[in-house]
């Protein structure tokens, strides 16, 4: 094989590397958003790296159980890990970041313990937070049943208050009213946080407003114990298990996404969540007098967290596509010299190039959420909680928007990397798989999109009553000027600057928010409009959204950012990231009629033109992302880009090779073959 081993690979990208025009070391610290940050990650990722119990390139080949046994065992030697090197809260979120395999752990600290936090009142945080902390208890969220997981106010599990006893009987009356898909029940949790119809003093006081009081789902949480601490085997009245296989190899599978039926189970009265609202002995519903939406912290942080991890997932996707579009070559011969590198055809520029734009803009507004989310917490610490419906807005929309671009880019890069991407090998099936249903867990992203539209619908109405709207909807205010003045450019280079993308983005984004606010109010009945014009809406919402995202690329841009050539490659960056989306997104632009096609023909020459300055830097640009080769799990997006023997290799290793003739030759082939079919015993 001597010749196959002298491939151009690592030559390749040496060269690639080579021609790089800005400071690699600099822009990964702009990437971690800190040296601390950075130095968290570079030990976390050394650690797994370094350590053969998290491997995981055998993943696609294992069956569901070895795959969920092995995962228990991940999971148990890394809660070792954080126990014996005593980790801080952000080394172990770092840690299971770079496991990189879905577990219970997820909904343990992801959603049980925030769900806790958040709608417990303090003496039921001081019974259970110190045995989640300590996991001598394990918990999950059990929101979604069979029925319905969208419409949470649909939800059937009852949850009926016996004064006789002082505690609530958890039922499940109907098949659907079965939970369904909670990450952790199948198997592993012994806890969960489960949502129920509360019924108690003759009423039922959830979901559907039957009362006249508004109960939101989220206030009707109790903690269920559901597995025996001794043997873990399951409660009396508990009938749980696991729903079974999903999409793909490898990929959620890791997760025991369970069912789970109450029989009338008997639970103390305490059990039931009560910072919002409780139930006294007598059986009396009483309201806190909190707001309502205190209680929607879980949902509020873990889209949080789902946004910031859209650039990691995507990133990994553009690493292997692009370190692969970089050692791949097709066509373009002449004589003597190599192929033409596939990077170089302006398709694949430009399918690809974007996406690593996206990448950055997507960690950009990811930073931005957590400083919203810090600050959202400090108001309601201080009974502030007058950014809580522009958070929520921005939660959902955000984590709408950023899954949907990143598994689309995902499935982009597969493509991207040809036939070698279908290859479980290439890293890219598997992430796929088991990035894909954060387009569906914590909230549909089109159902999403319409909380994003409710809010711009009612920040314009606002608008209508002398009320100036603040924040990520301060631009509403000018819609006058926005909806009336049209771009003014008429040369390519005057696309180069951010107050004409800024403005083209808020002017659409304004204008098609206007348009279905003129429509709605038109409508004598307000709630058939919003479904009759629900595909503009969710339009309008989209547009806002990406209007943000633009934004805090903007935002980022103008503050100082350190480091030779790496504040000059961003701001192409950025003009790729908006002047993309103003190319696919022409249509809102011009039937808005604030672009004319004239002016889009022109974003599409600067569009072409940034291509070529991020050419000879697309390599290094995704090097500063800084994944280990244990991380990426890939052949083709290896950091020394040797791919060719390593397929090779992989291929050797493959089980179906190790006997020459396969089993089932005898059986199955030669009677084929043979022709001996009627005689064999198929
Ligand atoms: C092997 C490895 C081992 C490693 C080991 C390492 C160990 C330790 C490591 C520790 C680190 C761990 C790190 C953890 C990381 C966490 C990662 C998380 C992972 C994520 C996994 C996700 C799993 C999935 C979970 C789920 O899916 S849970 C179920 C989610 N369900 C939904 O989202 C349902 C969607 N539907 C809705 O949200 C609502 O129904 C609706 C909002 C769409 C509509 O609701 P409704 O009809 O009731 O209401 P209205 O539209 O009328 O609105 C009422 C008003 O309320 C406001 N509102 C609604 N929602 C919110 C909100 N969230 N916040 C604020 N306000 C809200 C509306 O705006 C309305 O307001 P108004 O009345 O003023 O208009
Ligand atoms: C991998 C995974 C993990 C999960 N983990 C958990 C968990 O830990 N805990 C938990 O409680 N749940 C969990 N879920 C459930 C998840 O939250 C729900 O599946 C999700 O909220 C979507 O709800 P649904 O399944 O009812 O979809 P549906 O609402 O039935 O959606 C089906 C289709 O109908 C459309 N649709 C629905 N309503 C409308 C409308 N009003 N207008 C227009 N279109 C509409 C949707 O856009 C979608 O296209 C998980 C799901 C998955 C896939």
């Amino acid at each position: 094989m001597a010749d196959m081993t002298e491939t151009m690979g690592p030559s390749t990208l040496r060269e690639e590397r080579s021609k790089t025009q800005f400071d690699v070391e600099a822009m990964k610290l702009v990437w971690a958003g800190s040296a601390a940050h950075k130095k968290v990650a570079d030990k976390m990722k050394v650690l797994v790296a370094n350590d053969p119990v998290f491997e995981k390139s055998s993943r696609p080949r294992l069956d569901r159980k070895s795959l969920y046994k092995n995962s228990l065992r991940k999971a148990a030697h890394a809660w070792k890990l954080i126990q014996d090197n005593h980790l801080t809260e952000e080394e172990a979120s770092s840690l299971r970041h770079y496991i990189d395999e879905p577990s219970y752990n997820d909904l343990h600290w992801g959603m049980f313990i925030p769900a806790i936090k958040g709608q417990a009142t303090e003496e039921q945080q001081k019974k259970w937070l110190p045995q989640a902390y300590k996991m001598s208890i394990i918990g999950c969220y059990a929101q979604t049943e069979l029925g319905h997981g969208s419409n949470v106010q649909g939800l059937e599990t009852q949850a009926v208050f016996d004064p006789s006893t002082d505690e609530f009987v958890l039922n499940s009356p109907t098949l659907t009213s079965t939970k369904w898909w909670p990450g952790g029940l199948g198997k592993a949790s012994t806890h969960c946080v489960t949502y129920a119809r509360l019924i108690t003093d003759g009423k039922d006081y959830g979901i559907h407003g039957l009362s006249s009081l508004f109960v939101s789902p989220f206030e009707l949480a109790f903690i269920a114990p559901i597995r025996s601490l001794d043997d873990h085997s399951p409660l009396p009245g508990i009938t749980v298990g696991d729903i079974g296989v999903k999409f793909g190899n490898g990929g959620y599978n890791t997760m025991d996404n369970g069912f789970l039926r109450f029989d009338h189970v008997r639970i103390p009265r305490d059990n039931m969540l009560m910072k919002l609202a409780s139930v006294t002995r007598e059986g009396k519903y009483v309201k806190s007098g909190q707001p309502k939406q205190i209680g929607y912290g879980a949902m509020v942080y873990v889209r949080t967290t789902i946004v910031v991890d859209a650039s990691n997932m995507l990133s990994r996707a553009v690493t292997i596509a692009t370190r692969y579009s970089a050692v791949r070559r097709q066509f373009g011969t002449e004589k003597g010299k190599p192929e033409t590198q596939v990077i170089e055809y302006a398709t694949q520029q430009s399918r690809l190039f974007p996406l690593i734009a996206s990448t950055y803009a997507f960690r950009f507004v990811g930073e931005w959420m957590n400083s919203l989310y810090a600050d959202v917490l400090a108001r309601i610490e201080a009974n502030d909680f007058s950014t809580l419906p522009e958070v929520h807005a921005c939660t959902s929309g955000l984590k709408s928007i950023t899954t949907s671009i990143t598994a689309d880019g995902i499935e982009e890069c597969r493509k991207l990397c040809g036939g070698h991407g279908y290859a479980c090998n290439s890293g890219l099936p598997e992430l796929y798989a088991a990035y894909v249903p954060a387009c569906t867990y914590e909230g549909d992203n089109t159902i999403l999109l319409f909380q994003v539209a409710r809010f711009l619908m009612k920040a314009l109405s606002q608008v209508g009553s002398g009320k100036k709207p603040t924040g990520t909807a301060a631009y509403l205010g000018n819609i006058q000027k926005l909806a009336t003045e049209n771009c003014k450019i008429t040369q390519g280079r005057e696309w180069l600057s951010y107050d004409v993308i800024i403005e083209a983005f808020q002017a659409r984004a304004a204008r098609l928010a206007g348009a279905c606010a003129l429509k709605l109010s038109k409508a004598p009945n307000a709630e058939a409009a919003f479904e009759e014009f629900a595909t503009d809406l969710a339009e309008a919402a989209r547009a806002h959204c990406q209007l943000i995202i633009v934004e805090k690329f903007v935002e980022k841009m103008r503050s100082q950012i350190p480091g030779r050539g790496v504040a000059e490659i961003l701001e192409v960056l950025c003009y790729v990231y908006a002047l993309d989306l103003v190319r696919i997104n022409a249509a809102d632009f011009l039937s808005t009629g604030y672009l004319t096609s004239k002016q889009i023909s022109l974003a599409k020459d600067q569009l072409r033109s940034c291509f070529k300055k991020i050419r000879p830097n697309a390599v290094a640009l995704v090097d500063a992302f800084d994944h280990t080769d244990h991380y990426l799990s890939s052949i083709l997006g290896r950091y020394d880009g040797d791919v060719y023997p390593n397929l090779y290799k992989d291929a050797q290793e493959e089980p179906l090779n190790d006997s020459v003739v396969t089993e089932g030759y005898a059986a199955y082939i030669r009677p084929v073959l043979k022709n001996q079919l009627r005689q064999s015993k198929l």
